[in-house]
């Protein structure tokens, strides 16, 4: 059987490609002298099939989430935090808010489950797909049913997004608890101990670290054997918004929408999306390297350079946020600069 999310994925304009990587050449600087700004410009040129490209509409969607294992005591934080959150985000008082006003972005926010569902808040979309995952420790997070539901309501957002003729999409999550389903499926996705994929989440000290350490091996040696595909590692380890995310990330390529890939729980989401269509790869960006120790090691299997390395570790897509006025410069430079031609400087070294 064919999934959605195995059919292709768009293509870049080869000649917007072309012209833009030309254009480069001709402005007033030294070759290269931009460094990674010439090629972000030339990329974005491709994704939009525009030589010239410009950077206005953003979309973030914020993805959020609970998870049965924060009974297992691996965050420092209450698992109500989440739903306080999303009530922040209604209410525009997050980090998030702030950053989607001063980028000019849209700021969609979508609430998969929680342990305890809220009251409808407004502009969120309560999917409520259940009330959070179950606990990872014990049975799997997601039946395949509930993880389809989930990486289905990710398209959803890319979707709406696209109907509102997004440039770039932005993937956050909310979910306490979530450093432990991203640590366990990037150890089963990138073969690698735990000890070397595990950290701080919001702030676990010594003792907390060891004890989460011990729940994610205990977790893996119990699912890992009933993974053979990235799909059963998203099901039995993952959590609703991060297959949301996986999900917006496959529609995002299929949809031709570049991505801005966040912190370490997006970036794990990443990571399995590419596992289950490698070609979603050629869309994305990635926003910034997070302080959460693991997070190095999932964006070296993506081969990704992150544009930022501030030592955030916030989620809700603030490490992405942070990084677009760098996407949006890339542009300007590309766009406005002069040409040799232009200001009659001359283009050859001197002999
Ligand atoms: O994006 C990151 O790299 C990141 C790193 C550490 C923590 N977080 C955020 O903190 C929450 C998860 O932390 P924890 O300790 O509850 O697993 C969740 O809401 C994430 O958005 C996010
Ligand atoms: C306050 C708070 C805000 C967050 N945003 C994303 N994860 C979070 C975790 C906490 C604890």
């Amino acid at each position: 059987m064919t999934e959605w999310w195995q059919d292709a994925v768009a293509q870049a304009d080869r000649l917007a490609l072309e012209q833009a990587q030309q254009r480069q050449t001709q402005l007033t600087k030294p070759q290269g002298a931009l460094g990674r700004l010439e090629q972000l410009a030339i990329r974005l040129a491709g994704w939009q099939g525009n030589a010239r490209p410009q950077l206005e509409r953003v979309w973030i969607s914020v993805f959020a989430g609970d998870h049965g294992v924060a009974v297992e005591g691996v965050s420092t934080v209450p698992q109500a935090v989440t739903g306080q959150m999303l009530r922040n985000f209604a209410n525009g008082g997050a980090a998030i808010n702030v950053m989607a006003r001063q980028l000019g972005a849209t700021l969609d926010l979508r609430d998969l489950g929680l342990a305890v569902p809220l009251d409808p808040l407004p502009g969120v979309h309560h999917l409520n797909l259940a009330p959070g995952s179950a606990n990872l420790l014990r049975e799997p997070a997601m039946t395949g049913a509930l993880c389809r539901q989930a990486l289905l309501a990710g398209r959803q957002a890319v979707l709406d997004a696209a109907g509102q003729g997004a440039q770039l999409f932005i993937a956050g999550e909310m979910g306490i608890g979530n450093t432990t389903p991203a640590c366990a499926m990037a150890s089963l996705l990138l073969d690698q101990p735990v000890a070397l994929l595990v950290g701080p989440g919001t702030g676990l000290d010594a003792e907390g670290l060891r004890h989460k350490t011990a729940v994610i091996e205990q977790a893996v040696g119990l699912h890992g054997p009933q993974c053979h595909t990235a799909l059963d590692v998203l099901e039995r380890l993952g959590g609703l918004e991060i297959a949301a995310i996986a999900g917006a990330y496959l529609a995002a390529a299929q949809q031709g929408i570049p991505m801005l890939v966040d912190g370490y729980i997006c970036s794990t989401a990443a990571l399995c999306a590419t596992r289950l269509n490698p070609a979603c790869r050629d869309w994305m960006l990635f926003g910034h390297r997070s302080a959460e120790p693991g997070h190095a090691a999932v964006l070296a299997a993506l081969q990704a350079e992150p544009l930022l390395d501030l030592g955030m570790r916030l989620g809700e897509g603030t490490g992405a946020a942070a990084s677009v006025s760098l996407l949006r410069v890339a542009c300007a430079l590309h766009s406005d600069m002069a040409t040799f031609a232009e200001a009659a400087v001359a283009a050859e070294p001197a002999a």
